[in-house]
């Protein structure tokens, strides 16, 4: 069953920085979406889009259907009820995202108790089943932030965002500041926690290893555009679109120990949102551009089945809007 529908998504800030540039996205229930890209090619301004948490005076235009409701024409009531009954976010570095002088207890209690519509006692009882579920005994509740290692209080953003039972879970570079170890700890229990939940998964990350060794479908973003999407081991092993064989080629291949010695950089960075290249805008760091990629812009267009990328070298030129 669809669960999200993301249709022309376009986000301009206020500076005129224009984001997110007409992405298309659909997820399943139970199913993990990876989105790949540099820093700065608007993954987490398109997470922050799916939850309307953008600053004020920040444009926003498409449709976002969730569970086939447009969050973008909800009234703000609604808009909350959804952020966490419907979906809800776990971002990178904990620390940051948790108060630091409020038991965590309190803190996954909190949203159970205003949006979940629960008593003092069942919020208590069900705080300590959602320790147990992310692998916490039930007496961390009582820790304040300082008192857990970064990987449990990953696992206690991981408890907060479950808190409300929502559809969709959102992570964004949820392993970034852990070591190895414990990134793939966090990795499996938000993989287990999806599966027996049947929930939505979108997983941000700059890491196609990690994201494809996570999620089933991939979309690669560059400069605000989903440049490249389709079955996450496929994309990750063999990208059709330049970038997305660039930033393959820039992580240590899973299952391939000499290539953690040699990864491939990517000269360059991308571009300023607010000062675009003409025509495709990764023609000016692509190493196989053609005459015209700098006047010709680029949609998503279907390149193998299944699999679709925005570039002069794949399939016939035609803009899909599904
Ligand atoms: N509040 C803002 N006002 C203006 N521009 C912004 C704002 N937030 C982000 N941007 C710009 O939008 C672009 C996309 O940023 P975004 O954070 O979405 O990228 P990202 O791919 O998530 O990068 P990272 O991995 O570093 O978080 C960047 O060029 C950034 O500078």
């Amino acid at each position: 069953m669809t669960l999200l529908e993301v249709r022309d998504l376009t986000v301009t800030y206020p500076n005129g920085a224009a984001a997110v540039r007409g992405v298309d996205l659909s997820l399943d229930s139970g199913s993990k979406l990876g989105v790949a890209g540099e820093s700065g090619c608007g993954k987490s301004t398109l997470a922050l889009a799916l939850l309307r948490l953008l600053p004020a005076g920040t444009e926003v235009g498409g449709e976002i259907l969730l569970d086939g409701e447009d969050v973008l024409k909800m009234r703000w009531g609604q808009v909350r009820a959804v952020r966490w009954a419907g979906a809800s976010i776990v971002f990178q570095g904990a620390m940051h995202s948790l108060n630091p002088v409020h038991r965590v207890g309190d803190q996954i209690a909190e949203p159970i108790l205003l949006h979940g519509g629960a008593g003092a006692a069942a919020a208590r009882k069900r705080t300590g089943e959602l320790l147990e579920q992310v692998g916490l005994p039930t007496a961390r509740a009582r820790a304040y932030p300082h008192e857990l290692s970064g990987g449990q209080r990953q696992r206690v953003m991981i408890a907060m965002a479950l808190a409300c039972d929502p559809k969709l879970v959102i992570a964004d570079e949820p392993t970034t500041a852990l070591d190895v170890m414990i990134q793939a700890q966090i990795l499996r229990l938000i993989e287990q926690l999806v599966s027996e939940q049947e929930l939505g998964l979108i997983m941000i990350s700059h890491d196609l290893a990690v994201l494809a060794d996570t999620c089933d479908r991939l979309a690669v973003m560059y400069a605000g555009r989903v440049v490249e999407e389709g079955p996450a081991r496929a994309v990750y092993e063999d990208a059709l679109h330049p970038y997305g064989k660039a930033l393959s080629g820039a992580f240590p291949r899973i299952g391939d120990p000499a290539s953690r010695f040699a990864p491939r950089g990517l000269p360059g960075d991308p571009p300023d949102p607010s000062d675009l290249p003409s025509g495709c805008t990764f023609h000016p760091r692509c190493p196989v551009a053609l005459d015209g990629c700098e006047v010709e812009d680029q949609w998503l267009r279907e390149g193998a089945p299944g699999r679709r990328a925005a570039c002069v070298h794949v399939g016939a030129a035609v803009r899909s809007t599904t």
